[in-house]
């Protein structure tokens, strides 16, 4: 078993068959609409289905979601990540009303950071560690190419499931896993030609690095 891989972002046809042909876990889409990767409901729905057919689970990306969005995009979605500032009383609502998994993303800049997954313990089934963006410099609180100081999760990491983001390419995977001990980890814009625009032979790259990388069995 390799390391296991959620691409986040995917909004084609093709794309995701490359995803899913490559072996990645999970296939991400962003229901945010200032960014470039946002696909809506109906689209998602489609694409869902494709993502299925490969053996894939799926993965909404929310920032802070009404109800509303929630219930339109419940369809497509088999796991929710929150990437917002959502409390561990409001994940902990959505867990419950949707009956889906939960994965939320923390910011992080320094050790302190890491520690605030000891909070969402008790009502999320995974915890996400992102890069933390300066204010004012984008409008986007994930998707940025951003990376952290990987070691600053050396054993501080939580007790359940958690997965490493934030700036990750074929280039640095080996290093950040090292660092990490990612066993798990979400890719976007490293896999990018442009903003939104996902590179076949980049999915391709990076799964074959992540092929040769991770645990020996597969994880909840
Ligand atoms: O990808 C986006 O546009 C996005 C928008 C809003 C919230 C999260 C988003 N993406 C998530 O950000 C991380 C890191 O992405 P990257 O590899 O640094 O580009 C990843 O978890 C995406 O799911």
């Amino acid at each position: 078993m390799s390391l296991e891989v959620k691409i986040c972002g995917l909004a084609s046809p093709n794309v995701i068959d490359a995803a899913g042909k490559n072996g990645a876990r999970w296939a991400g889409f962003v229901f945010f609409p200032p960014s470039p990767r946002y696909v809506d409901a109906r689209l998602a729905i489609d694409l869902a289905a494709i993502a299925r057919s490969h053996g894939m689970e799926t993965v909404g990306v929310y920032v802070n979601p009404t109800d509303r969005l929630l219930d339109e995009t419940a369809p497509a979605v088999d796991w929710i990540q929150l990437h917002g500032q959502e409390t561990p009383e409001r994940a902990q609502a959505i867990r419950a009303q949707s009956g889906k998994r939960l994965i939320k993303a923390l910011p992080i800049a320094e050790a302190a950071d890491v520690e605030a997954a000891r909070t969402y313990e008790a009502v999320v089934d995974m915890i996400l560690f992102d890069a933390k963006v300066q204010p004012g410099t984008t409008r986007l609180p994930g998707g940025n190419g951003r990376t952290f100081d990987w070691t600053l999760l050396e054993g501080r990491t939580p007790s359940l499931p958690w997965m490493l983001s934030g700036g990750l390419d074929a280039d640095n995977l080996a290093q950040a896993v090292l660092e990490s001990g990612a066993k798990r980890v979400d890719v976007s814009s490293g896999l990018e030609d442009a903003p939104g625009l996902k590179s076949l032979d980049k999915i391709a790259q990076f799964m074959n690095h992540a092929r040769t990388l991770g645990p020996k069995e597969q994880t909840p």
